[in-house]
């Protein structure tokens, strides 16, 4: 693998073959296959995020050979933890991250983007019209304004990434999962300390049910690297225990 990252010289904008080979090269790295199909769809999706972003600002993240590695390689590296037909919610998605790259990679997932901020659903919108994904909703909302999910339809996996504090996150998205669901939140690499914060902690379940204590989670925590930055991420996996004998 070649060196440290951006040094994609200026051509290297996401609609170039330099920038592909990029993302290719780095979802290898990563153990993660990716067609000409899905690099077709990332690089449509990164044109338009740095078209739009010349005049409303949706990500810090301008540079192409970072955009690359920071959205859509690190969007995909839950691909391996996620049921590709299940139902997906992404909270606080922003412009698609990481909910769109992982329904490129799974077109049978059912994927909800749910964000606060209009001008990002409104390029949501677009982008999925562009890429022409299906079985894909956008939601203009604020997480605590979720109390069951649409449609009383449960989620199968419910992730976040660079979002809000980790206890927030679970006792927004806890009501909204199904019961052998999980929540899945993505973090740099100084994620210990939120999950010392979490643990000890209770939160309401769905209407009419018990509280739901926090050591009743299977915590499973996955670190990698980014490929070419290198990056800490880790994926912090939270399934409730099943009562025994069930
Ligand atoms: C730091 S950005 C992260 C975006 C994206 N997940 C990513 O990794 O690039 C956080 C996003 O959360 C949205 N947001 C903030 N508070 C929210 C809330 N209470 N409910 C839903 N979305 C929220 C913001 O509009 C913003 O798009």
């Amino acid at each position: 693998m070649s060196g440290p990252m951006t040094f994609l010289p200026s051509d290297g904008s996401p609609d170039s073959e330099q920038w592909r080979s990029r993302v290719r090269e780095g979802a290898q790295a990563l153990g993660i296959a990716v067609t000409d199909r899905h690099l077709e769809s990332f690089s449509l999706h990164a044109e338009e995020l740095a078209r739009w972003n010349r005049t409303v600002n949706l990500t810090a993240i301008t540079d192409p050979a970072e955009s690359a590695e920071k959205h859509f390689l690190d969007s995909i590296v839950p691909a391996t933890f996620i049921p590709p037909d299940g139902t997906l919610l992404d909270i606080g998605t922003g412009a698609g991250f990481p909910g769109i790259p992982l329904k490129v990679v799974f077109p049978s997932l059912d994927l909800t983007l749910l964000d606060s901020a209009l001008k990002r659903v409104t390029f949501l919108l677009q982008v999925l019209r562009l890429l022409g994904l299906e079985r894909t909703i956008v939601l203009h909302r604020r997480m605590e304004q979720m109390e069951r999910p649409p449609a009383a339809r449960p989620f199968d996996t419910i992730i976040c990434r660079a979002f809000t504090a980790l206890p927030a996150f679970v006792a927004a998205a806890l009501p909204l999962l199904s019961e052998k669901g999980q929540l899945i939140a993505m973090k740099g690499g100084g994620y210990k300390k939120e999950l010392d914060t979490l643990k000890h902690q209770s939160f309401s379940g769905p209407a009419g049910e018990p509280a739901f204590a926090s050591d009743r989670f299977d915590i499973r925590i996955h670190e990698y690297h980014l490929p070419f930055s290198k990056a800490r991420r880790a994926l912090i996996i939270l399934k409730k225990q099943r009562p025994p004998g069930v």
